[in-house]
């Protein structure tokens, strides 16, 4: 048929013969591109890996489904710390858990790896201009101005906040009785919401009232990182759409015959719609003037607060746009929500499951508020209780809430291994990574790794953070901004939330535990692997999470 188009000699089909040429001549500049990107790495067909399982999507789908868990601790223990996935039609991917080339990606610059193009151009449409969509010099510009407001000294001033916050949660009617079974998810999720909201923006979305119906924005929370993990595949076509107005990529969404992608569509309206929403009342409170703005929850000292009041007097490329501001909100509410509460409700979970630790755990809790003689703990108080930072640090060890931090490499590197890997062309004690190569760092290769942590790396032992650690762990020097952990990935692009996220589970674990005793739901939890680990009841469907639990108040 093309054919014929091409060779009618009617005037009337000029239009279908330009059509056909300009498809002809996209698909040959797709062609050449992925011909040239697959020439480019042909040195890494010799990197050991699993076989390829299709033609078109490679190991993906048994890396990206759902329950992939498994699959990654196998990979991970068959072919050990570089291992060459095979993504989109042959592309090699290479999934890294090398410490030293891990400090050389991560700490390289942002020149050489940083976040791949699909993720900043995907989470664009998604999110907005904010942290999690920049790159390069955007990135590090937004990154100076933010780091502050996550400072250890900013973090001090937020503990009273955070006591604030689950103390209203705390008088929840569904928590005030037992034993019973209760769904914590919801409830850690709203918390989570709550505090980032009130710590981040001033703001409340009220979502931790009894009375509270479920907020379509905490749905919306609650589903996002399910939803955006399921449409992994067509993300990784954003950068295609990149030059395509927001109306026509919504057209060809809409289209498109897939449930995820329109379901991922609303979820970004909404976030879209409630950012909007708090700039216009938070506009509203800044034309009141001072004593008004001064009067929200954080007393103006909140970030978006600050940054809109630092605005009013700011030009030039100091001055932001309204889009980067409610970028930025979105970006905090999507990457300190379930995270947070994916981890807190993998401790509680843990404690469940082993009543012994629990137990220390609370008594060493009622042993500091006794010390202290206050009815509240300050920041040092917190940081002094020994067993709850063992207890957080090993479960965000073995069971880290975000699996992988994505990296792409922008120019032709070699980085140094820590030892040798045994390719088909021979040892190698560098591996060459061709431009245009991704990368996934993977987070709990390194902090499960029994060369580094010894043979009980696995399991869950919280006693190993309160005696001295092997030698291996200070040998590996491993690049996290959490000291020896990759949970919090490194470098520039890592969580610039990870002490606000240790602050949270810490003063949510203290009352929590001090109120109540945790024990297991009949019902069983699987952990669903995906950008963020959620958990969800066996048998129920993709995107729905939950986590049933025993509460009983003491
Ligand atoms: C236990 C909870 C959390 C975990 C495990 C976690 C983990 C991570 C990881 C692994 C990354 C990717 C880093 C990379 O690509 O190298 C990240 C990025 C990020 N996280 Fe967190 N996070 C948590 C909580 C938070 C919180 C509470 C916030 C609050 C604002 C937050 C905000 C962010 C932002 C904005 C980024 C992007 C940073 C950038 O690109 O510069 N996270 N997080």
């Amino acid at each position: 048929m093309l054919h014929d188009i091409l060779r009618a000699p009617s005037s009337s089909t000029h239009i279908w013969r330009g059509v056909a040429l300009s498809l002809l001549s996209v698909v040959a500049t797709l062609m050449f591109r992925l011909a040239r990107s697959r020439l480019r790495q042909t040195s890494l067909w010799k990197i050991p890996g699993p076989p390829s399982v299709s033609f078109s999507t490679g190991n993906l789908l048994q890396m990206f489904n759902s329950g992939a868990s498994k699959y990654h601790a196998q990979i991970t223990q068959t072919y050990g710390r570089v291992i060459r996935l095979t993504g989109l039609l042959g592309e090699s991917h290479l999934v890294i858990s090398d410490t030293k080339a891990l400090t050389n990606i991560l700490l390289q610059g942002q020149g050489v790896f940083d976040t791949p193009e699909w993720v900043l151009e995907g989470n664009t449409r998604i999110i907005g201009p904010g942290l999690l969509s920049q790159g390069g010099v955007h990135h590090r510009r937004q990154r100076k101005m933010l780091q502050p407001f996550f400072s250890t000294k900013h973090m001090r001033s937020l503990v009273p906040l955070c006591h604030r916050v689950i103390h209203q949660a705390l008088l929840q009617e569904k928590l005030a009785d037992g034993p019973k079974e209760v769904e914590l998810l919801d409830w850690l999720g709203r918390l989570a919401l709550e505090l980032i909201a009130q710590a981040g923006m001033g703001y409340t979305f009220d979502s931790l009232s009894p009375s509270s119906e479920e907020h379509e924005f905490d749905t919306a929370l609650k589903e996002y990182m399910p939803t955006i993990s399921s449409i992994n595949f067509l993300l990784r076509l954003a950068p295609q759409a990149s030059f395509w107005p927001s109306w026509l990529l919504r057209l060809g969404g809409t289209l498109l015959p897939s449930p995820m992608l329109h379901r991922m569509m609303s979820i970004a309206d909404i976030i879209q719609k409630y950012s909007v929403q708090i700039l216009k009342d938070k506009n509203a409170l800044l034309a009141g003037g001072d004593d008004e703005f001064t009067h929200q929850l954080s007393e103006g000292k909140d970030i978006i607060s600050v940054l809109m009041r630092a605005n009013m007097t700011a030009s030039g490329e100091d001055w932001l746009p309204d889009s980067e501001i409610t970028g930025q909100m979105a970006t905090f509410l999507i990457g300190g929500t379930d995270t947070t509460s994916s981890a807190i409700a993998r401790t509680l979970l843990l404690l469940a499951h082993h009543p012994e630790a629990q137990e220390r755990l609370r008594k060493e809790i009622n042993d500091t508020f006794v010390s202290s003689g206050d009815s509240e703990l300050d920041y040092d108080e917190l940081a002094d209780i020994a067993y709850l930072d063992a207890v957080c640090r090993e479960t965000l060890r073995v069971y880290p809430p975000v699996n992988f931090a994505a990296r792409e490499c922008r120019a032709d590197i070699s980085v140094p291994l820590s030892e040798p890997v045994q390719t088909s062309g021979g040892a190698i004690s560098s591996l060459f990574i061709p431009q245009g190569t991704n990368l996934l760092v993977d987070v709990g290769g390194v902090n499960r790794d029994p060369r580094i942590w010894g043979a009980d790396a696995e399991e869950w032992r919280p006693e190993r953070f309160l005696a001295p650690l092997p030698e291996s762990v200070a040998e590996a020097r491993i690049p996290g901004v959490l000291s020896n952990l990759m949970s919090f990935s490194g470098g520039p692009r890592s969580c610039i939330g990870f002490q606000f996220a240790q602050l949270e589970m810490k003063v949510a674990l203290l009352h929590l535990v001090r109120a109540f005793r945790f024990s297991p739901s009949t019902k069983e939890i699987v952990w669903r692997y995906g950008v963020v680990t959620t958990p969800s009841v066996e048998g129920t469907d993709a995107v729905g999470t939950e986590m049933p639990i025993i509460v009983e108040r003491i």
